[in-house]
């Protein structure tokens, strides 16, 4: 019996669509499918076959195509929609709500009809809302549905505190909650260096630095390439999050996943710790917070809200 290797479109060739196809071909998470509006196919195609031929010299043998047809997507065992405009520096990543939920519905009923099994992790900002209109538009089950955010912010966070203290980002643990906009909150009571936690290592107003430009980290970016927003540490996120879902890992991440009571909010689509697994969603942690936490996650939930408030349809 033939096996099957594991499928993956990524859709959207542009900045972080294409970066993130290489980094899965290069670990070989399964095959790739990079797929990209028709006005667009050639130089799809282009990226593709590109990558596909640094395959003899990196030394994987995922295949990659590019294409505009979601036939080439069947029956994908992950679909990751990147779909969609990026802000430029004076914009905020809400500024893209409603150019962007149109795109991502439009991508959402060729995704139900054509990858009905897939699990699918969203990208396209503003990503909590992106996340929402995503799952109301396939209908998939909320545990298959899966908004990247926590992922990226958590590194940006444990960057700064590994370069602030000099030490090895493999030692740096912590994770970030809430929506993906300036009032992120990152939970610094759950933050450590080699199990050391960083309240005893360094003065609060260095943690209280670090913490405020995590929230802006995107922006940070933004300003600096100009045409266009992050792709690198947005596509290792996203391959972070596909390897633990193929390999069932159970990791513990933060994602945008849908809350039906955890925190106290009902029907919201935000940040917080889950377990990333082979059934997607496994768990979301309700973790206890302290006033002060509550109080900034529950500034973020209504930012999120507002911005959902935004969508038209
Ligand atoms: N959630 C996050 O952490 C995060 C991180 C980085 C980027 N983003 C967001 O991801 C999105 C993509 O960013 P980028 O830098 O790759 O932008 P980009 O402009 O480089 O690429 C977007 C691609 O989407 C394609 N596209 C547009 N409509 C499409 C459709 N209907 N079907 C298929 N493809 C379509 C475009 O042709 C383009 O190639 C943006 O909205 C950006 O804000 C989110
Ligand atoms: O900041 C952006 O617009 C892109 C992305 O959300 C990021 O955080 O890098």
């Amino acid at each position: 019996m033939a096996i099957r290797r594991k499928k993956i479109t990524v859709v959207g060739a542009g900045f972080t669509g294409a970066t993130t196809a290489l980094m899965l071909a290069q670990k070989e998470l399964g095959d790739v499918v990079l797929l990209d509006i028709p006005q667009l196919e050639n130089p799809t195609k282009g990226k593709a076959l590109d990558m596909l031929e640094a395959g003899p010299v990196q030394g994987f043998d995922s295949k990659i195509v590019g294409t505009s047809s979601y036939e080439d997507a069947a029956d994908s065992d992950i679909v990751i929609i990147t779909a969609g405009i990026a802000r430029k520096p004076g914009m905020s990543r809400d500024d893209l709500v409603n150019t962007n939920a149109g795109i991502v519905r439009s991508v959402c009923e060729n995704v139900k009809k054509h990858c009905p099994n897939s699990t699918v992790i969203v990208l396209s900002n503003p990503v909590d809302a992106m996340t929402h209109t995503a799952y109301r538009a396939l209908g998939f089950p909320k545990n298959r549905v899966i908004g990247q955010s926590g992922v990226l912010d958590t590194a940006r966070y444990c960057t700064f505190i590994a370069q602030e203290l000099n030490v090895s980002v493999e030692d740096v643990r912590g994770f970030v909650l809430g929506g993906h906009g300036d009032d992120m909150v990152p939970l610094v009571r759950y933050s450590s260096v080699g199990g050391i936690p960083i309240e005893t290592l360094l003065p609060r107003e260095r943690i209280e630095a670090i913490v405020q430009r995590t929230r802006v980290g995107g922006g940070e970016i933004v300003d600096l390439l100009v045409n266009g927003s992050a792709y690198y540490a947005p596509a290792a996120s996203l391959v972070q999050m596909t390897e633990a879902i193929l390999k069932d890992k159970k990791r513990i991440l933060p994602v945008i996943a849908l809350l039906e009571g955890e925190y106290g909010y009902d029907g919201l689509f935000m940040g917080v710790p889950v377990i990333l697994g082979g059934g997607g969603i496994e768990k979301v942690f309700d973790l206890e917070l302290t006033p002060d936490e509550k109080a900034a996650l529950d500034k973020s939930a209504a930012s999120v809200r507002s911005v959902i408030s935004m969508v038209r349809g």
